[in-house]
């Protein structure tokens, strides 16, 4: 396994994939800068060997381009964390990009604007990935957040570097950390699943029913679970055609013995709104018009009784809408419980962008035994396999 101190970086360009998708507020400022932070070991290594550093990320979903989603609005942040000028060039392929790449002087760092904006890079294409690899001589991946997806940056790239590509820093120690809770991982395991990725996380549940006791479903999650099981969700986010998986999951745990807990009550909100009107219904009766947006009292009780029979913690996906006061109730009742779950000698994992975020924001971060930077990417690396990020490197 090749990391950062294999290479002497003097005179190189590094090109590295980061996983900058952290979350903005709608003046497009950084809530959360932990991702940028923890990607600095490994871009002061490379500057202080002598060499640049190309920075290339994707953030958010964009389809196209889209100027919300541009990587400009991180510009400063980064440059404030680093204390390092940060050139920034409008594309990461073609005449411009090229450029901006070849008139790189050591010492210096390039951002690339968002990769997402050519689909290319999440269909995994080839020739982009050929194209973004000419812009320097040494590969490091160091997008543990990412690390899921055999996007063209992520996994594709490195057949164009055969013998120069390497992890960074952080990707080295998460997956050290990872695999240390693989190993040892105490029983009961609790795993919590909240957040708003409904389709790509709900497929990772039937993958980690194996190793875990207790699988907590919360935040957007819920609705799917609970409208395929005949409830009513009114306006909340559902997908339905994951509803039969849902049952499957359903069917599944209960054959292989694992407790599943949804809420029995939210509150649910007549607008996407912080200042919409709210009630607490039963999950299962939401009316229409109205959302669930966070968990309800009785649910939040229920998960603190699980919490506290837990003896290893995984968290990925806040509870509600915690970016909003009024919904950030459940994602701090499961904060407390895990904080008081860890006192009492839990071993606690909580990761993802904005999980992350919420866990700084109201104050878990040195309650919980270990904070990642990857949701899904955790969850995945949970199912025991080598991620394609990961196995790109090591082939
Ligand atoms: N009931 C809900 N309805 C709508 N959105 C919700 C609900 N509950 C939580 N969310 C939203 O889910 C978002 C976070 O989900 P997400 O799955 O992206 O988690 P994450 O920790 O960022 O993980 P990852 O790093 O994998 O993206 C938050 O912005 C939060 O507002
Ligand atoms: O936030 C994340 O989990 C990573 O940045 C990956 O984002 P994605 O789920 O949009 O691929």
């Amino acid at each position: 396994m090749k990391t950062l101190n294999d290479f002497n970086f003097k005179d190189k360009k590094a090109l590295i994939r980061v996983d900058f998708n952290v979350p903005l507020n709608e003046k497009f400022e950084v809530t959360d800068a932990t991702r940028i932070v923890s990607a600095k070991p490994t871009i002061i290594k490379v500057l202080e060997d002598g060499g640049s550093c190309i920075l290339m990320s994707h953030l958010g979903r964009p389809k196209g381009v889209e100027e919300k989603y541009s990587l400009k609005h991180i510009v400063n942040k980064i440059e404030d964390i680093l204390g390092v000028e940060v050139k920034f060039v409008e594309d990461c392929v073609g005449p411009k990009a090229e450029e901006a790449a070849a008139n790189l002087q050591p010492g210096e760092i390039l951002l690339l604007e968002n990769l997402r904006f050519h689909p290319e890079e999440t269909a995994g294409d080839k020739a982009f990935a050929e194209q973004l690899s000419k812009l320097g001589d040494i590969y490091v991946n160091d997008a543990f957040g990412t690390a899921h997806r055999a996007h063209a940056s992520t996994t594709i790239i490195a057949q164009f570097f055969p013998d120069h590509k390497c992890f960074g820093k952080l990707l080295a120690q998460e997956i050290e950390s990872i695999n240390k809770v693989m190993q040892t991982g105490e029983k009961p395991v609790l795993a919590v699943l909240g957040g708003a990725k409904v389709s790509s996380k709900i497929t990772i549940i039937e993958n980690i029913l194996d190793k875990v006791d207790h699988l907590i479903i919360g935040g957007g999650m819920t609705y799917t679970f609970v409208k395929a099981q005949g409830g009513s969700v009114g306006d909340s986010i559902c997908e339905d055609d994951k509803m039969e998986l849902a049952l499957e999951i359903l069917k599944q745990a209960k054959a292989k013995n694992v407790q599943i807990h949804l809420p029995v009550d939210v509150i649910a909100a007549n607008d996407f709104a912080n200042d919409a009107d709210t009630k607490i219904v039963d999950v299962n009766a939401i009316p229409d018009g109205w959302q669930g947006l966070d968990c309800g009292p009785k649910s939040n009780a229920i998960f603190h009784d699980v919490v506290m029979q837990c003896k290893t913690i995984l968290w990925n996906g806040p509870l509600g809408v915690f970016e909003m006061e009024n919904f950030a109730g459940g994602t701090i009742a499961l904060g407390n419980s895990i904080a008081e779950a860890t006192k009492n000698g839990a071993f606690s994992l909580v990761g993802g962008g904005d999980s992350v975020a919420a866990v700084k924001q109201f104050g878990f971060e040195n309650k919980v035994s270990y904070v990642s930077t990857g949701g899904g990417a955790m969850l995945e690396s949970l199912e025991g396999k080598t991620l394609p990020g990961i196995a790109a490197i090591l082939d």
